[in-house]
């Protein structure tokens, strides 16, 4: 009887971190083993509920991944690349691998929480460490905490110490060294296609993986014009970590203060959403759970469509709607039109978004839903509505944005507004006003 030496290996689980540059955990990996096997897992837990079956996210991982299985081939190795969920993907390769340690990069949200301590759990019923690195941040968890060691409710805060600590710290980007390469060795592993998997290729254009320094520098002053190229559009590829957020956080903090303050943003959300799991489905601010929604269909239709009759807020939703972008400007004041003007759940909202947004981050996408209904960390004040003419009279005066996304507008072709702003205003104040001092 012949049997079968199953090869020594350490994995390196590749996730939200698609590269090989300054990726903490393989860097780990990578120094300290000797037969680093990457994985990458489609993972049916998340796919399974994607309605859109050409998703244009998944087509992006499905490039990035072969973008780094040619990039392993010129260290002699592969990536392996399992479509299911992950319990049972490690449950097979503990079958046919003689695994040393597993590596990968730590996770904050409430799922990728869950799902590491159950393979955590699977592995160490075989002695197999899990070594989980911080990658896809600055700063995490308790590392930006109060005197009293609290995390931080309030961003102006965080954001002082956050930046004091990183003003402080030395940041070194990592690489890994042909010369010492410690990757199992092995021809190209073939790849699952994106038809395999139930999906099909989306034909949305993803942005550039670029940092435009030019852009940067000037961020401060035209960030808010959703008519000009002023942002970096970098989202979808810190989303999935086609670039590295410290590589990022350094060049922007010679360039542009703004642009590295909504970097501190981004991880003050996800640092709200790692210590509050709540804020999932609800108010950051309990007391904004009492809010009777009026949840209508019919409305919450026009508002997906981008046929409010509201030129800005239409213009915004059919970006969405064609391209998987929205300008953050655009994004506050659709957002306030839907929880304010149109009375309805700011969960449908981020659901919305979480479908389309190709940089949809459960923490970003909850706190900006939260701020813009008020019932978030550092909310708009609930009597604050914004006004969707004078926004347009700010941010897109020569009505540069809405005429490429609502060619119609100023035709009959044209609908009507839905609603009467004053009346819509008034209706929200007293709606938010009586739950919350019932
Ligand atoms: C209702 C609403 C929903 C949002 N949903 C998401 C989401 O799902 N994913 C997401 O990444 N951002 C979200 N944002 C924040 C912001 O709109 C986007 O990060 C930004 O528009 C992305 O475009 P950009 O890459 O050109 O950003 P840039 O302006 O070039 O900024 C660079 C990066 O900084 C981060 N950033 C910028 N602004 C914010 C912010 N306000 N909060 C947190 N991070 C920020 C992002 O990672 C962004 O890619 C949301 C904002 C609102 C108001």
């Amino acid at each position: 009887m012949k049997i079968a030496i199953m090869e020594k290996v350490s994995i390196f689980w590749f996730r939200r971190d698609l590269r090989l540059e300054d990726n903490r955990g393989l860097y780990h990996a990578y120094t300290q083993e000797k037969n680093v096997l990457p994985l990458f897992i489609f993972d049916r837990e998340i796919l399974d509920d994607l309605e859109d079956k050409t998703d244009a996210r998944v087509t992006f991982i499905h490039q990035q991944i072969q973008r780094l299985s040619q990039e392993l081939a010129a260290f002699g190795s592969s990536i392996l690349v399992k479509y299911g969920k992950p319990l049972e993907v490690y449950q097979e390769l503990m079958e046919k691998y003689d695994i040393l340690n597993v590596y990968t990069n730590r996770d904050y949200e409430p799922y990728g929480i869950s799902r590491d301590l159950e393979v955590k759990n699977l592995l160490d019923t075989k002695g197999i460490q899990f070594l989980d690195f911080k990658d896809q941040v600055i700063f995490e968890k308790e590392e930006i905490v109060n005197g009293s060691g609290d995390f931080y409710k309030v961003f102006t805060p965080y954001s002082r110490v956050w930046l004091d600590k990183f003003q402080k710290a030395t940041i070194q980007l990592v690489s890994l060294n042909p010369s010492n390469n410690t990757f199992f060795q092995t021809d190209a592993i073939s790849i699952p296609s994106l038809e395999d998997m139930g999906f099909q290729a989306s034909s949305i254009q993803i942005p550039p993986l670029e940092i435009n320094q030019a852009l940067i520098q000037k961020y401060d002053q035209v960030r808010n014009f959703p008519a000009i190229n002023g942002t970096t559009r970098l989202g979808i590829h810190l989303r999935f970590g086609t670039i590295s957020v410290r590589k990022l956080a350094l060049e922007a903090s010679k360039l542009n203060a703004t642009y590295l303050n909504e970097l501190i943003w981004r991880e003050f959300y996800m640092m709200i959403l790692y210590h509050n799991p709540q804020v999932v489905d609800k108010a950051f601010k309990p007391a904004y759970d009492e809010i009777p929604w009026r949840n209508s269909e019919e409305d919450f239709q026009k508002w997906c469509d981008g046929k409010t009759g509201f030129p800005i807020v239409d213009a915004g939703m059919r970006e969405l709607n064609a391209t998987g972008y929205m300008h953050n400007r655009v994004r506050m004041i659709v957002a306030s039109f839907l929880t304010k003007h149109l009375l309805i759940d700011w969960r449908w909202g981020e659901a919305y978004f979480a479908k389309k947004l190709l940089d949809f981050e459960l923490s970003s996408n909850n706190g900006g839903w939260q701020w813009a209904a008020g019932t978030g960390t550092d909310a708009q004040p609930y009597f604050r509505v914004f006004n969707p003419d004078s926004q347009t009279e700010k941010f897109d005066k020569e009505l540069k944005y809405i005429k490429k996304w609502v060619p119609e507008y100023g035709t009959s072709a044209y609908p009507k507004p839905m609603v009467d702003h004053k009346f819509a205003r008034e209706r929200a104040i007293s709606t938010y006003k009586e739950a919350l001092n019932s």
